[in-house]
């Protein structure tokens, strides 16, 4: 993995260094990018939420302004992360960037305590939120969700959500509920959202996903038995489809993408993909 970015716990008492700019919307840009003089923001008046060290790019200091809502900055616009993701040669400043969403969305939610309802201040010494009176502790949130291409050969099993781009089909996925094992959980949303049983599911690999908060575990499962029946709320559409006749693939830096591809090539004979870091 490169070192262009590298997060670390910098306290934001101190002076200087660089900051990107989020609110809800996404990110702050101008012409040099998302890195903005750190004094120069803190003398526009800044509808802040909250101020994090995230740690360093190129070596420099990066902190994060979270604001309650975007603001009209001179020269400056606002870009959602998935903009950020699809567009970026550069993925030292993807990760920079879902790092800082995800702590500035966990920070700005964990304003108040949930125990108690008073403010909390960021730990010391952790990447954590502290209430002031009941002394509880609040880390950043992490969804684990399984995501699985099950298989039938030449057949891929993909669907479609309500949510994707016109002509996208994926591979399933899902959040882990609490008190089951991820292999349980790959069993359970296939037969939630397609009704099919599998064969043991295998681990390929994971990946962290800032829409909101996921860790993606991805896995390959062949098909064991069971006609497609689809979950109405979930799947607006769901198929097999042969290697040599797919429909719209999700986001080439996707696992959901890797995780095909890397099937295309074990039976097709190429070379395999590399997922970004
Ligand atoms: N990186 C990739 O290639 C892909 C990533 N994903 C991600 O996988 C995750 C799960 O995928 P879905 O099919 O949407 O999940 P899902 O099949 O579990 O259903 C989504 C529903 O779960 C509920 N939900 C939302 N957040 C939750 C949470 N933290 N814990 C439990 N339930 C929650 C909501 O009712 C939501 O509508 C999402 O974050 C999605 O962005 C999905 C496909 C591809
Ligand atoms: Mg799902
Ligand atoms: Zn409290």
């Amino acid at each position: 993995m490169s070192l262009r970015w590298q997060p670390a716990l910098l306290d934001p008492a101190g002076e200087g260094g660089w900051a990107v700019v989020h609110c809800q919307q996404g990110f702050l840009f101008d012409a040099n990018g998302v890195l903005f003089p750190r004094a120069w923001l803190k003398r526009l008046e800044l509808p802040l939420l909250s101020e994090q060290g995230l740690g360093y790019f190129d070596g420099d200091e990066v902190f994060l302004l979270e604001l309650a809502h975007p603001v009209e900055v001179p020269g400056a616009a606002w870009q959602g992360l998935r903009q950020f993701m699809m567009q970026d040669e550069d993925s030292d400043r993807f990760r920079m960037l879902g790092f800082a969403a995800q702590i500035g969305t966990w920070a700005s939610h964990h304003r108040f305590c949930g125990s108690c309802g008073h403010r909390m201040r960021q730990h010391p010494t952790e990447r954590a939120m502290q209430c002031e009176s009941c002394g509880i502790h609040h880390y950043p949130r992490i969804s684990p969700s399984m995501i699985v291409l099950v298989t039938r050969g030449d057949e891929l099993l993909l669907a479609r959500s309500p949510r994707f781009a016109p002509g996208v089909y994926s591979t399933l996925a899902g959040f882990v509920e609490p008190g089951e094992s991820v292999e349980q959980c790959v069993r359970r949303e296939v037969s939630e959202e397609v009704g099919v049983s599998i064969r043991e599911p295998r681990y390929i690999c994971s990946q962290g996903w800032p829409f909101p908060h996921s860790l993606m575990l991805g896995f390959h499962a062949e098909y064991a038995s069971g006609e497609i029946v689809m979950q109405p709320e979930e799947i607006e559409d769901a198929g097999w489809f042969s290697i040599h006749d797919l429909p719209g693939l999700p986001a080439p830096k996707s696992i959901a993408r890797y995780l095909i591809e890397l099937y295309l090539a074990k039976r097709l004979g190429r070379a395999e993909p590399v997922l970004p870091g």
